[in-house]
């Protein structure tokens, strides 16, 4: 890329010609002014042997964000970084380095098979002052390409396609993976409005640091690259790109953390899909069909967010409807009202998954979790929406020594055989071993940690065996009780 003033300016040549056009246009009486501007045009169109291709950042009725628009944005950032002279500088994800991109009216030129083209950044602000509550929400920006008639051709089918398959890699190769939350659909409003805000996705887990069963980790570090690098196969067989997981287990087993470790294996972006903010099926659809690919859709604690199961929405439905038949016009209105609230159902959620998976481009996972997993209507986790069910389970000798290594940077130690033995007698978390294992003071040495650990271990096989004593004692009472009463 070469800056366009050292070649042939045609941004000059042009603003010649209007230069031209201006002047002679003021010495003409008005009546012939109209004349003049009508035919000049003609001429200038006729003479002139450049086709323009324009690329508006946003298109459409909806004003849907244009995809070629980010992608040749991106392109010529890569490009013009070097040669361009104005600039625009953007802090990158690492914060520490700046992102250069050519500044509005910059002009660069490009080579695509010995075929020169021009490049040119345009933004257009409304002359009108008004208060906006979203700022530059008029701002135009687009992107403007400019070719010789003869390689119309060349440019229009291979050119673009081009840039903006370039466009694209290099977006993926820099970008900041972010992480996703649903907005309420109250503030959908404004094309410019997201359904979705998101923050820069920084979590640090990764598989070396979780500690879980070696080869089950294994097991589904592989079953996610196999299917990250799928794409063919997928097509091969005429199936959508995607993967369900279920992760299911008690609180503190790493099932949130899981996630971020496939997120930043697969380098993914994650949509933390809060379902007790969507009203309806209808908007669950839409937030769903806004999500890129490359990311991973995760649905938290599925048998919390909404009453999802089965016999649940049998029996709610029943209630309902006995309620209903009796309340007067009044208070069905009201509770007419209250069901608005949220209102996405089990099927809804189905038909949902299903669509997605049917009417967006690929590599998209989507991952429920839950602590019951018995309590889920089997329908929402059969295999095809679920592919794979993860038992994410209390700390295992196997787990604990990943935290050996990550917490206290050891791989062995004379009390690790007392802790393997602890640890089969008794049911702790990964989220409690890791706090006994940290060390609390610069004090703490590896052994004083271990130690803890010990003692925490005791406890919890002390309670257990007191609990299963009480559990013994209530079983013993009832059925003495049922034997007196035979
Ligand atoms: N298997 C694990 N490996 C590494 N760290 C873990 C693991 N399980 C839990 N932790 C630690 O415990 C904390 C809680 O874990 P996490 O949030 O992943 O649990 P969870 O299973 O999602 O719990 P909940 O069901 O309550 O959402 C995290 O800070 C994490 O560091
Ligand atoms: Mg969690």
């Amino acid at each position: 890329m070469v800056m366009m003033g050292e070649m042939l300016n045609l941004g000059t040549t042009m603003g010649t010609v209007m230069l031209v056009y201006t002047f002679c246009k003021q010495f003409l009486p008005p009546h012939l002014q109209f004349y003049f501007e009508k035919y000049f045009h003609k001429i200038v169109r006729f003479v002139n042997p450049y086709v323009e291709i324009t690329f508006d950042e946003f298109t459409g009725e909806h004003m849907k964000r244009n995809e070629a628009y980010s992608a040749i944005k991106t392109y010529l950032s890569d490009k013009s970084s070097a040669s361009a002279k104005r600039l625009k500088a953007n802090v990158a994800k690492d914060s520490e380095s700046v992102v250069l991109t050519m500044d509005y009216n910059e002009e660069v030129t490009d080579e695509f098979q010995g075929v020169k083209v021009w490049w040119s950044s345009k933004r257009t602000v409304p002359s009108t002052q008004r208060i906006a509550w979203y700022p530059n929400d008029d701002e135009k920006r687009s992107y403007k390409l400019t070719v010789h008639k003869r390689h119309r051709e060349l440019i229009t089918q291979s050119y673009v396609s081009h840039v903006i398959k370039e466009g694209k890699e290099i977006a993926t190769k820099n970008r900041q993976r972010k992480l996703y939350s649903n907005n309420p659909s109250q503030n959908w409003y404004g094309y410019r409005r997201s359904k979705w805000s998101n923050v820069p996705f920084e979590h640090p887990a990764r598989f070396d640091t979780l500690a879980m069963d070696a080869n089950l980790k294994e097991q589904i570090k592989n079953d996610l690259i196999k299917f990250s690098t799928a794409k063919d196969y997928y097509t091969r067989i005429g199936k959508a790109w995607k993967r369900g997981y279920l992760l299911y287990g008690p609180p503190g087993t790493g099932k949130s953390s899981m996630i971020a470790a496939m997120a930043n294996l697969l380098d993914y972006d994650v949509y933390d899909l809060e379902l007790t903010a969507v009203k309806e099926n209808a908007e669950l659809r839409r937030l769903l069909l806004d999500t890129s690919s490359k990311s991973i859709v995760v649905i938290e604690d599925i048998d919390c967010s909404l009453d999802l199961t089965g016999q649940r929405e049998k029996k709610k439905t029943e209630k309902e409807g006995k309620d209903e038949e009796q309340s007067d016009p009044i208070t069905k209105k009201v509770k007419e009202d209250e069901k608005k609230e949220s209102k996405v159902t089990l099927s809804g959620l189905l038909n949902c998954i299903d669509g997605l998976w049917s009417s967006c481009g690929g590599e998209r996972i989507i991952v429920f979790t839950t602590n019951y997993v018995e309590k889920l209507d089997p329908a929402l986790i059969r295999r095809g929406r679920m592919d794979k069910h993860i038992e994410l389970s209390y700390c295992c000798f196997d787990a604990f020594k990943v935290f050996a290594k990550n917490y206290l940077e050891i791989d062995s130690h004379s009390l690790f055989g007392e802790i393997e033995t602890l640890l089969g007698e008794t049911k702790m978390t990964p989220a409690d071993v890791a706090e006994n294992l940290m060390p609390k003071s610069d004090l703490d040495v590896v052994e004083t940690c271990m130690k803890r650990l010990i003692e925490a271990l005791k406890e919890a096989k002390k309670k257990k065996a007191e609990k299963e004593e009480k559990e013994e004692c209530v079983e013993e009472v009832k059925e003495n009780g049922v034997a007196m009463a035979a």
